[in-house]
C-alpha cells in the first residue's frame, strides 16, 4: 500500500458543509489537478508544497488519538484534492474500523463512484462544481451527478452573478437528490445579494453556506 502526502492535521469545528460547527479532525493531502483562480489553500497544492509521509496505520492513530482527547467522531478528507492520494478507499475503511464517520471535500474533477464502491461504509462526499470565475469549469466531471447521493452534498462556490445563474442553471438540469449548498467566495460576493438570488430563483431547497471559521479566526491562518 502506498503512503499518503500529508500537508497538515488539525482539530478545529468544521467550517463548512452539513456538519459545519461540529468538532472534526481535518486531514489536509497536498497536490490538486486544477487551479481555481480564487483558491484558499494554494500553498498545498504544487509539487513544492511542504507534506510529511504517513502509512494508513500512522493516518488511523492520528485519528484515534484525536477521538480519545476530543471526543470526536469525524475527519475531513481535503487538500489539494484528496482523491488523488491513491489509496483513499483503504484510509477511509481504516478510519471506518475505529468508529470514525469520514467526509471528503473534493473538487468535481474526480470520479467519485469507483472510490465509492472500494468503501465498506460510503464516505459522505461534500463535490464542488467549480463555476465560470474559478477557472476550471470544463474540468468537471460530469458523471458524477449520477452518483450523488442523498447524503452528499452539492456545493457551488459563487464569485459573481454570472456564477449565481450558472449554479441555477446546472441545478435546473442535473435536479440532484443530494443537499446543495451555495458558498461565496470569501470577500469576492456580498452574501446578501447571494440571498436576493435565492429568492428571486425560488430556491427554497438551497442552503447558503459562509465559511465559520474564516469569521472565527484571522481568514488567512492556516491549521483552523
Ligand atoms: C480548498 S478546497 C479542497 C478540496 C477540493 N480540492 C475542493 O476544491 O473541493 C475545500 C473547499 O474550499 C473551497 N474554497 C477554496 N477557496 C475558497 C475561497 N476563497 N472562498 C470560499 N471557499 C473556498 C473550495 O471550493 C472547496 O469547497
Ligand atoms: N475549520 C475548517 N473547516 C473546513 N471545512 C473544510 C475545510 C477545507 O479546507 O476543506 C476547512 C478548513 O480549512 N477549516
Ligand atoms: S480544486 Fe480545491 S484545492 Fe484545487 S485549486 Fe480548486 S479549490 Fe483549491
Ligand atoms: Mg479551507
Amino acid at each position: 500500500m502506498g503512503t499518503f502526502k500529508l500537508a497538515e492535521s488539525f482539530v478545529s469545528i468544521n467550517g463548512e458543509g452539513r456538519s459545519a460547527g461540529e468538532l472534526a479532525l481535518f486531514m489536509r493531502f497536498v497536490g490538486c489537478n486544477l487551479q481555481c483562480d480564487w483558491c484558499d489553500t494554494k500553498w498545498a497544492n504544487g509539487t513544492e508544497a511542504p507534506y510529511t509521509e504517513k502509512t494508513v496505520g500512522q493516518l488511523a492513530e492520528i485519528a484515534r488519538s484525536a477521538a480519545e482527547e476530543y471526543g470526536l467522531h469525524r475527519v475531513t478528507l481535503t487538500g489539494g484534492e484528496p482523491l488523488l492520494q491513491k489509496d483513499i478507499a483503504a484510509l477511509i475503511n481504516s478510519l471506518n474500523d475505529i468508529g470514525i464517520d469520514v467526509e471528503i471535500e473534493t473538487n468535481g474533477s474526480v470520479a467519485i463512484s469507483p472510490v465509492a464502491e472500494n468503501c465498506t461504509v460510503r464516505p459522505v462526499f461534500t463535490m464542488d462544481y467549480k463555476l465560470p470565475s474559478s477557472g476550471m469549469e470544463s474540468r468537471m466531471c460530469l458523471e458524477n451527478f449520477r452518483h450523488l447521493k442523498d447524503s452528499d452534498t452539492l456545493k457551488f462556490v459563487c464569485a459573481s452573478r454570472e456564477d449565481l445563474e450558472r449554479a441555477a442553471s446546472v441545478l435546473d438540469k442535473y435536479k440532484p437528490v443530494c443537499k446543495v449548498y451555495l458558498s461565496p467566495v470569501f470577500g469576492r460576493i456580498e452574501p446578501k445579494d447571494m440571498v436576493e438570488f435565492m429568492k428571486e430563483k425560488k430556491l427554497g431547497r438551497v442552503n447558503l453556506q459562509l465559511q465559520i471559521h474564516k469569521f472565527i479566526w484571522d481568514p488567512n491562518e492556516r491549521g483552523v
